[in-house]
């Protein structure tokens, strides 16, 4: 891991797909600032209801307590003046706004660690994660098991319907695959999202 700079604020983002273990290192990175003796606040969106209301619960059961907030914004009234250290998971729910206030956050000297997914169902890159991942000082991209192949997966097959961007569900719902074996179902409208180069 890195060797991390003194007195200045920084950003870290965390990417990849569903299952791929964001939320188990952010919770890791929140636990060991923690045994630093750091002040830390860890912050959800309220959409993301599925294990708990407030909590940060990842697939396999870790758990770091949290504040559900409804906008990004909300981050900075509540801020406990001490806090150094900021987690925010699943930040791709979030506008586009959380990107001014992460770094506003990291230019006021806290370290700010960002979790969420880089693609949407589709494979599409999936807004604010882009932005935030250019701004950023840090970005550690994870990778889950294709559930069909087996091999490292980056995609999140939705395996219900629906052609909206947000659907907020866990297995059941989604697993990861790879780029091989990963259907982008088209939505109407929409171009190609591959082109043929090789017969
Ligand atoms: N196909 C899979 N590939 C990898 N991990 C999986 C898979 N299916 C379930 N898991 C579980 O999901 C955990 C990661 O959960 P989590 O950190 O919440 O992921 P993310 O936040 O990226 O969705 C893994 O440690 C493992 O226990
Ligand atoms: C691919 C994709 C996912 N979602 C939702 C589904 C889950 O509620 C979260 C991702 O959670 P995880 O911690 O990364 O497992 O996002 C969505 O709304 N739209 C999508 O395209
Ligand atoms: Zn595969």
């Amino acid at each position: 891991m890195h060797q991390f700079p003194k007195d200045i604020g920084w950003i870290e983002v965390i990417c990849g797909s569903m299952f791929s273990g964001k939320t188990e290192e952010l919770i890791r990175r929140v636990q060991r600032a923690v045994y630093g003796k750091q002040k830390v606040q860890v912050f959800k969106p309220r959409i993301d209801n599925r294990y708990d209301e407030s909590a940060v619960v990842s697939h396999s059961q870790h758990k770091v307590l949290s504040t559900a907030i409804e906008r990004a914004e909300e981050i900075f009234y509540r801020l406990a003046p001490d806090t150094q250290v900021v987690g925010i998971d699943e930040v791709q729910f979030f506008g586009s706004e959380v990107v001014a206030v992460v770094e506003a956050l990291a230019n006021k000297g806290l370290r700010v660690i960002c979790a969420g997914l880089d693609q949407d169902y589709q494979g599409r890159p999936f807004e604010p994660m882009p932005q935030l991942m250019a701004v950023s000082e840090y970005v550690t991209k994870e990778l889950a098991i294709c559930v069909v192949c087996g091999n490292p997966a980056n995609r999140s097959q939705r395996i219900v319907s629906s052609g909206e961007r947000v659907v907020v569900g866990a297995a059941g719902a989604y697993e990861p695959r790879c780029r091989k074996c990963h259907v982008a179902e088209p939505a109407e409208g929409t171009p190609p999202q591959t082109l043929e180069l090789f017969d």
